[in-house]
């Protein structure tokens, strides 16, 4: 039996991709698409209130390609909070015009393998913000789920936490390299969704995005133990690049 490493948790995370209905949404009088975005923007308002009260956070951004038109990523202390976001968004006017094309929930984790020991990592301000973060609004996203894989001799959780410490601290060495270039949130997801964790990545240039996971992926860590689901990627939305996303 191999040492669990020891986990930190934070904010409980959602991401909710939408596609919109563009026939729908052509459909709706000026005066009722008029009304459906104001309730959205009312919403985004909201969800600014509740960053600014430090309660939480939420990433709002475009997707491109056909995977979905865009994507919520919230983070809030409780799963309650959470569905009460998502029950609230689907009551919505502009909901009707969207169609839910993906969700992942997972909860903001930083891993055990670098903590210091005898520190208690909830008292160190540093961590906390770490765990319970306002999201960036970096021009892009990028997010994917992941996991270690666990087949034949590549069982990541077979191996002595010493053996892993060192593949993680590999990992980081590659990951430091683009510290300023991109900020990467990373959120578990055993036991909350159908992979281990959740990948969001925020950059200025979505060329990083190719550049780290091209790196990692050369990494033992990723070659030998990565398996990866499927990529999201897209750009910062606001109200008034949404009203132009919207406008006919
Ligand atoms: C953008 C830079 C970046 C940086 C600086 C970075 C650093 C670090 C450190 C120092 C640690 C260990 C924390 C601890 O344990 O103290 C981690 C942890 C983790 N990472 Fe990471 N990672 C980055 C980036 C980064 C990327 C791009 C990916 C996807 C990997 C790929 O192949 O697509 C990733 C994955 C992970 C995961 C799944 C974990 C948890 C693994 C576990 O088993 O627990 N990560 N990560």
């Amino acid at each position: 039996m191999s040492e669990a490493v020891h986990t930190l948790e934070g904010w409980y995370c959602l991401h909710d991709f939408r596609a919109i209905d563009w026939n729908i949404w052509k459909s709706l009088t000026a005066q009722e698409r008029n009304r459906a975005e104001d309730e959205l923007y009312s919403l985004l308002g909201k969800y600014q209130q509740t960053e600014d009260q430090k309660q939480g956070s939420t990433a709002f951004y475009s997707i491109v390609g056909q995977k979905a038109d865009f994507v919520f990523m919230h983070l809030r202390e409780t799963l309650e909070e959470l569905n009460e976001l998502e029950t609230e968004f689907n009551k919505s006017l502009f909901a009707q015009v969207t169609v839910p094309t993906y969700s992942y929930v997972s909860i903001v984790e930083l891993g055990g393998y670098m903590a210091k020991p005898g520190v208690d990592p909830m008292e160190d301000p540093e961590i906390v913000a770490r765990l319970k973060p306002a999201l960036p609004k970096a021009r892009h996203l990028c997010f994917y789920p992941m996991n270690k894989r666990r087949e034949g001799n590549d069982n990541w959780y077979m191996l002595s936490v010493e053996e892993r410490r060192n593949f993680m601290r590999s990992h980081g060495m590659i990951g430091r390299n683009y510290a300023g270039k991109i900020k990467q949130i990373i959120t578990g997801s055993i036991g909350l969704d159908d992979w281990e964790w959740g990948v969001t990545l925020f950059a200025e240039d979505a060329l990083q995005f190719k550049k780290i996971v091209h790196e990692m992926r050369f990494d033992e860590t990723s070659a030998r133990f990565g398996d990866f689901g499927d990529f999201y990627v897209g750009n910062l939305l606001d109200k008034q690049k949404m009203e132009a996303m919207l406008r006919l």
